[in-house]
């Protein structure tokens, strides 16, 4: 039973972690903000044809003279039989079809139109030039996308160019919330004496939908043992991923660990050497992960950046989600008084992290204005001003 665990471990074990993702085919126009779960393979050669790249006039490079007899007009869009013999050029558009017998096309300022020849500086003209070749974008069975890409409107637009319909994507995992507390009231009713609103559920909802989550489901339950063991077993069913604020430290009214060892949770760890979120517990039950945040809204937060961010990007198709932090000079001394790894709102201003006031984990206030957080390692007592902190954004 791993306990207390540090940072860098907490972050190992969820690496290491096998997720079972699945994959669907996605029409196109709904894949925007997927990751590609196979190699998409060109199914063309795109241009299929050789075309214009300019308004102008096309005809063979090969033949000689500053003139050719202007025979037939091709429009964006024309079938791609015209066939030129020599001394003769096309007026062409950008975009159609190049004509058999032609390699060259002249953009029309450059020309003077004379009846029905067209004349043009022979020096000026270079072989192949404004044709754009078939195939040069790509050719037929090219890789065009690798796996785990994400598709972007850039990547919708190629992928129409191919005329692809549908592509294989990663499906994001389905996440169910749990909140517990007897305190925790909706937004829009009165707050009675000892009541609090619900914003962690907000918060966590919010974030999920960032992150391209469609199925979220939320479930309440009061701090009431039987409850607390029944509601996570009715969550364990419907989802891949499962997420609970609150009751997961040791208060008597704290049944979060014990209802989810009885629904055959395995814990992977519990309590991390950081603040805040000190108490998170992570575990699995075959295919689904389970991440109990401790109630307070800063921790929730801040473990959601740190743990739950990473592996919901990862099971979204997302590679290297685990990536290294940026780093930031911090804008003023900073002292620290226990030897835990401290998750700090920061705000980036003039190329510097400054650390905000309010770091109480009950205190949302610096969210307001925070751009991330800022790690202050277990074992550093005192930063100094100046010195590179690591930086870790919202998103
Ligand atoms: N004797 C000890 N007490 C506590 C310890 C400890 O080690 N020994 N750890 C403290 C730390 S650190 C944290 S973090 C909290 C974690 O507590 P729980 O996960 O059991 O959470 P709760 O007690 O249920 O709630 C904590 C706090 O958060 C508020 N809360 C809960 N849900 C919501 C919500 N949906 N929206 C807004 N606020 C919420 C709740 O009202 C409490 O104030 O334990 C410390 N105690
Ligand atoms: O770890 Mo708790 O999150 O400090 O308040």
């Amino acid at each position: 039973m791993l306990e207390f665990v540090s940072v860098s471990k907490a972050k190992e074990l969820l690496k290491s972690l096998d997720l079972f993702q699945k994959t669907e085919q996605s029409p196109l126009g709904k894949s925007l903000g997927k990751y590609t779960s196979s190699p998409i393979i060109s199914p063309m050669n795109v241009p299929s044809f050789d075309n214009s790249g300019m308004d102008g006039y096309a005809f063979s490079f090969a033949d000689s003279g500053e003139s050719r007899t202007v025979v037939d007009v091709i429009q964006a869009g024309s079938a791609t039989d015209f066939q030129l013999k020599a001394g003769e050029a096309a007026r062409i558009f950008t975009g159609a079809p190049v004509p058999k017998g032609a390699d060259t096309v002249i953009q029309q300022e450059w020309v003077t139109i004379v009846g029905d020849k067209v004349f043009f500086e022979q020096e000026r003209v270079t072989k192949g030039m404004n044709v754009r070749e078939a195939g040069a974008q790509c050719q037929v069975g090219e890789v065009v996308l690798p796996s785990h890409s994400l598709v972007t409107p850039g990547t919708i637009g190629l992928l129409a160019s191919l005329g692809i319909q549908e592509l294989e994507v990663f499906v994001s995992p389905k996440v169910g919330i749990i909140l517990t507390g007897d305190e925790i009231i909706e937004i829009g009713n009165p707050l009675a004496s000892g009541q609090i609103y619900n914003a962690n559920g907000p918060a966590l909802r919010a974030y999920l939908q960032l992150l391209g989550i469609e199925n979220i489901q939320i479930f309440k339950v009061k701090d009431e043992a039987t409850e607390v063991t029944r509601v996570i077993g009715e969550a364990l069913e419907r989802v891949d991923l499962l997420l609970l604020t609150g009751g997961i430290s040791v208060g008597d009214f704290d049944f979060v660990k014990p209802s989810l060892l009885e629904n055959g949770v395995e814990q992977i760890f519990y309590k991390v050497k950081q603040r805040p979120g000190k108490p998170l517990f992570v575990g699995r039950k075959k295919e689904k992960i389970v991440f109990a945040l401790p109630g307070n809204p800063a921790s929730v937060l801040s473990c959601f950046v740190q743990y739950v961010k990473p592996l919901i990007q990862e099971w979204n198709g997302k590679s290297n989600s685990w990536n290294a932090p940026t780093y930031y000079p911090i804008s003023k001394d900073f002292k620290k008084n226990a030897p835990l790894t401290f998750f700090l709102k920061a705000k980036l201003e003039s190329g510097k992290a400054e650390i905000l006031p309010g770091q109480e984990s009950f205190n949302l206030l610096p969210f307001g204005v925070a751009d991330g957080l800022v790690e202050i390692p277990e074992d550093l007592s005192h930063v100094e001003e100046g010195s590179l902190v690591a930086y870790y954004s919202w998103i």
